[in-house]
């Protein structure tokens, strides 16, 4: 009798407890949607989940961020919020606010975006390294002590480096060249990619483009997980593909920071023994953390696979989209040949010196950028309330601004899906707040020259040795995996060069 008096006193708690749960949270959210509610942007179409439809459709990769924002822009104007469950997300598109926001350091980075990006599925990931560090004055001591290594002067002393990989890719291209092949070309810039930031930044043996390598696949399944972090069910699903799947993501994350304390131990012990510091980018961190001890072990190997991560899948990114525009662009690919036939002819090793005669290829890079910016966009958050484009928006916003929206307007460019590498030959004011592929201000890609020379010997390496030809009918759209890449594969038949 006690017993079941007990129970029903029990279950009438409980149900007090959630009810009261429950009128909590609808009054929050009710609280939050009445902060945003004067802002532009679609009904949403659940009370919870808010605009759920569209998070679903991103999450399922059956349409990509960038593009989503883009027909909302077009549809509501500059500024548009979105409610993915509790969270309202802002985009704005307008040069005065690009400016405002990147070139101001009292706007961080929100700190609750980068949570994917330190840990995944509660293992150490990039942790603190500078793309995810949101504490200005920790990340300024960090970027100061990074800055002299990809500084141009610095780089240019490694382009042989960079010769080296782009050598072995035409080697394992050429073995190919019989013109009727469908070579995958994206596969063959990740190797190449993966080949130069192992070697430039931290002296890593091996020859990642003729070998398999768990590198590339670990990273993009860490990429994917930071990916489908926006989705809580992924987390706690208990069901045994997702365990299957945290269980691979958390493994290839723990490969990841397991090679960066290898390769940071191989460095240390060079210090140890008295030995020369290596020449690569690593040595710099390592550098500052023996003599004025601003790295303990665990930032450095967060910079390793900040680094690994940062440096790798853009730039291949970028050679990737690039061979799809020249391939559908026939008239900016010869223009182009011309230039690496009477700058480059045949020559092997290519300098410094000679990347920056080459102009057009930098416009055609440029170009690509901008329709293809990998990383979409920046986001900053707002420490008090703001006035944007005329609407009040509260403190602790997030909002978002997206290079690859402002890139596609026709104000700012005109006939804008046209591929066209002259437009940046006399771009005037109007785009310099509306083409920012790199983001702007203090929290700018560092790796920006980095990726800008290794793109340009790549391409004069292949270009001055191979023809390609797009395979007719394949995938060319976008597929969104925190950076953009194409869907299909970039397959070209490919032949050596007949000159
Ligand atoms: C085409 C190639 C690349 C593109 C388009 C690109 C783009 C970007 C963008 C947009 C940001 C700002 C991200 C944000 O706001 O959260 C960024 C940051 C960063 N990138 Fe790149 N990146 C490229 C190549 C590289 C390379 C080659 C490296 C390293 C070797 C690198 C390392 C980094 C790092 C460390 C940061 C954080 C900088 C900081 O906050 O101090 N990136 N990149």
């Amino acid at each position: 009798m006690l017993f079941w008096l007990l129970l029903q006193y029990g279950m009438i708690v409980f149900a007090v407890v959630v009810g009261l749960l429950f009128t909590a949270a609808v009054c929050y959210l009710y609280y939050v949607h009445q902060k945003y509610d004067h802002l532009p942007g679609p009904k949403r179409d659940a009370f919870f989940q808010g605009h759920s439809s569209i998070l679903k459709k991103v999450l399922a990769k059956e349409e990509c961020f960038a593009e989503v924002y883009a027909k909302l822009h077009r549809e509501y104007g500059p500024l548009v919020v979105l409610f993915f469950y509790h969270m309202p997300f802002l985009s704005a598109v307008d040069p005065k606010v690009v400016k405002e926001l990147l070139l101001n350091n009292k706007y961080p980075k929100p700190s609750l975006n980068y949570d994917a990006f330190r840990s995944l599925f509660g293992v150490p990931f990039m942790g603190n390294g500078l793309v995810s560090e949101c504490n200005h004055e920790k990340w300024a001591i960090h970027r100061r002590i990074l800055n002299p290594a990809f500084h141009r002067q610095y780089l240019k002393e490694l382009t042989g480096t960079f010769n080296e990989s782009a050598d072995r890719l035409v080697q394992y291209l050429s073995l190919k060249a019989d013109g009727k092949t469908e070579v995958k070309l994206i596969h063959a810039f990740e190797r190449v990619t993966l080949d130069v930031i192992c070697k430039v930044a931290f002296s890593m043996e091996g020859d990642m483009i003729q070998q398999e390598s768990l590198f590339g696949d670990a990273i993009h399944l860490c990429l994917d997980s930071m990916y489908q972090a926006g989705s809580p069910i992924i987390k706690i699903d208990p069901r045994k593909k997702y365990r299957d799947y945290r269980r691979d993501v958390k493994k290839a994350a723990r490969l990841l920071r397991g090679t960066g304390l290898k390769v940071i131990n191989d460095h240390l012990e060079d210090v140890r023994q008295g030995r020369e510091l290596k020449k690569d980018i690593l040595s710099h961190v390592i550098k500052s953390a023996v003599v004025d001890g601003n790295f303990t072990m665990e930032e450095m190997i967060d910079e390793f696979v900040t680094l690994f991560v940062g440096g790798y899948e853009t730039t291949s990114t970028l050679l990737s989209f690039t061979m799809v525009c020249l391939g559908q662009n026939p008239h900016v690919l010869k223009k182009l040949l011309e230039e690496v036939d009477s700058v480059i002819g045949d020559k092997e090793d290519i300098t410094y010196d000679d990347i920056i005669k080459m102009e057009y290829m930098m416009l055609v890079l440029k170009e690509t950028l901008r329709l293809y910016p990998p990383v979409i966009g920046s986001t900053r958050l707002l420490p008090e309330d703001a006035d944007i484009l005329g609407y009040k928006v509260p403190a602790g916003s997030s909002v978002s601004i997206l290079s690859y929206v402002m890139a596609r307007m026709e104000e700012f460019f005109p006939d804008p899906l046209t591929f066209d590498p002259d437009r940046f030959k006399d771009s005037d004011n109007r785009t310099m707040y509306a083409y920012f592929p790199f983001s702007m201000g203090a929290r700018s890609c560092i790796g920006q020259q980095f990726a800008m020379i290794e793109a340009r010997v790549i391409l004069c390496k292949i270009l001055q040795k191979l023809d390609f030809k797009l395979v007719p009918n394949q995938d060319f759209g976008i597929y969104d995996q925190l950076t953009i890449r194409p869907s299909g594969d970039c397959a070209n038949y490919i032949s050596l060069r007949n000159k």
